[in-house]
């Protein structure tokens, strides 16, 4: 199924509803229980309400009433100090969910909010600021770890709910916290509704637009990304080419891969950035490196692992935990005699080490020889590899040194160094033999 269509429900499929007892859920719940699938009532006890417990034995009751199956969480503990309470018992009430949905064999889970729901959070994310993709407000359908959270009311107006639980004498618990004016939600529902009644349904296709807006400039961050990213560089110059709209958003899309950056990094690493220059920007997690007109994304180093020894004379994948990242060994050519790689010390870079690239090639300092391959500052940390002669062999991220390697015709492996994040399966990958 499409990430985001809208799934039909056949006969027999196992259907759970979020029920909180409210008007809108013991709707949802009744009508599910009338389409024929196995229907699966799933309430969370926020632990918040007094009456909360009541709630849970009203919920059953009326799960068994309807021909539902039944299940319950409790959440534990409580917001910390100063946190919202609402973000609090979301996050809490959504693991709950996905968690007892997808206990019980399911992948679809409906909620019910509807039409006035929707035109709420439209305007809650305009007050915060939000861009687009907040003032597209909730999808009608959203896979996520594996469970389709479906909507299938979101067009459906509040009036139409209450006629069908009307019509069929349905009972419902009114929560008394959704008259609680510390909630915004509650506010801004006291004030906008009364004075702007009409105003629903222009708020909910504006949120339409900005869904459809917000697929668009997703799209066209994908295109630009697809020319502008090489492996982990994106390319500053190319990008600087945009018009300032379009690199925003292209450059938008790249960080999100990396860190949850604020909007303001975007906008000043616009700005800072000077072509040729080295320069780095902090961000949540990490920092971003901009280098020969390249940007990075880079984790914060751990100190270098001490030298030890490491046996490298069999071809295959060797794992060197703390170095992030692996040790590639493959018979080929150019490369060193396996007896001179049985016994390596590997460590970080001293300062003074000096390298050789090519047979043809001058002798470098590591510094320069780095420099010319382009390779960035914050990745010349190592490892190096020393024979037992002291004599460098190979540097991670430029490859072997020239004197170290085979004569010709003498049986040779060329090693080659992979960082983790270029190896996706590194989980299945043992240290391998010939
Ligand atoms: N405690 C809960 N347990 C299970 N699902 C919940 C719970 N609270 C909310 N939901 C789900 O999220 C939807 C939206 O939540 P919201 O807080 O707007 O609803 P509500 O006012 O509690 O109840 P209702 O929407 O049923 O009238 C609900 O319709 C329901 O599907």
């Amino acid at each position: 199924m499409a990430a985001t269509a809208t799934p039909r429900i056949a006969e027999n499929d196992l259907v759970a509803v979020a029920f909180s007892g409210g008007l809108d859920s013991t709707a949802l719940l009744h009508t599910a229980t009338r389409s024929g699938a196995r229907v699966l009532a799933l309430h969370v006890h926020h632990s918040l309400q007094p009456q909360a417990d009541h709630w849970v034995a009203h919920c059953e009751q009326v799960a068994r009433d309807f021909g539902a199956a039944f299940a319950c969480m409790r959440l534990s503990g409580a917001p910390a100090v100063g946190d919202s309470i609402e973000a609090w018992a979301r996050d809490g009430r959504h693991r709950a969910l996905h968690d007892m949905t997808v206990e019980a064999g399911g992948d679809l889970l409906l909620l019910a909010h509807h039409r006035q729901d929707q035109a709420e959070t439209f305007l809650l994310q305009a007050m915060r600021g939000a861009g687009l993709a907040g003032l597209a407000g909730m999808p009608r359908a959203q896979w996520r770890d594996g469970l389709c959270w479906a909507r299938p009311w979101l067009d459906q107006p509040r009036a139409l709910i209450h006629a069908y639980a009307a019509h069929h004498g349905l009972r419902w618990i009114e929560d008394p916290s959704n008259d609680d004016g510390r909630f915004a939600r509650n506010r801004l529902r006291q004030a906008v509704w009364p004075a702007f009644p009409a105003a629903e349904a222009g708020l909910v296709q504006a949120a339409r637009w900005a869904q459809q807006a917000n697929a668009l400039v997703a799209e066209i961050a994908t295109e630009d990304l697809a020319r502008l990213v090489r492996a982990d560089r994106l390319d500053l110059a190319a990008l600087a080419q945009l018009s300032p709209a379009r690199a925003s958003n292209a450059l938008r899309a790249w960080l999100a891969t990396h860190t949850d950056a604020p909007a303001s990094l975007v906008e000043r690493l616009l700005a800072e950035w000077q072509p040729g220059a080295t320069q780095a920007w902090p961000a949540p997690g990490g920092a971003l490196h901009a280098y020969r007109d390249g940007l990075f994304w880079a984790t914060p180093t751990a100190q270098p692992p001490a030298p030890g020894t490491v046996d490298l004379s069999r071809p295959g994948l060797h794992p060197q935990p703390g170095w992030g990242g692996a040790w590639l060994v493959q018979a080929g050519e150019p490369g060193i005699a396996p007896l001179r790689l049985a016994r390596l010390t590997q460590r970080a870079r001293a300062g003074a080490e000096q390298f050789q690239r090519a047979p043809d090639s001058a002798l470098r300092s590591l510094k320069k020889a780095c420099q010319e391959a382009g390779l960035p500052p914050w990745r010349r940390g190592g490892p190096l590899l020393f024979d037992t002669a002291e004599q460098l062999i190979a540097v991670s991220g430029l490859g072997m040194d020239a004197r170290a390697f085979a004569e010709k015709d003498e049986p040779a492996l060329s090693l080659r160094w992979l960082d983790d994040s270029a190896l996706p399966q590194r989980e299945g990958v043992r240290e391998s033999a010939a």
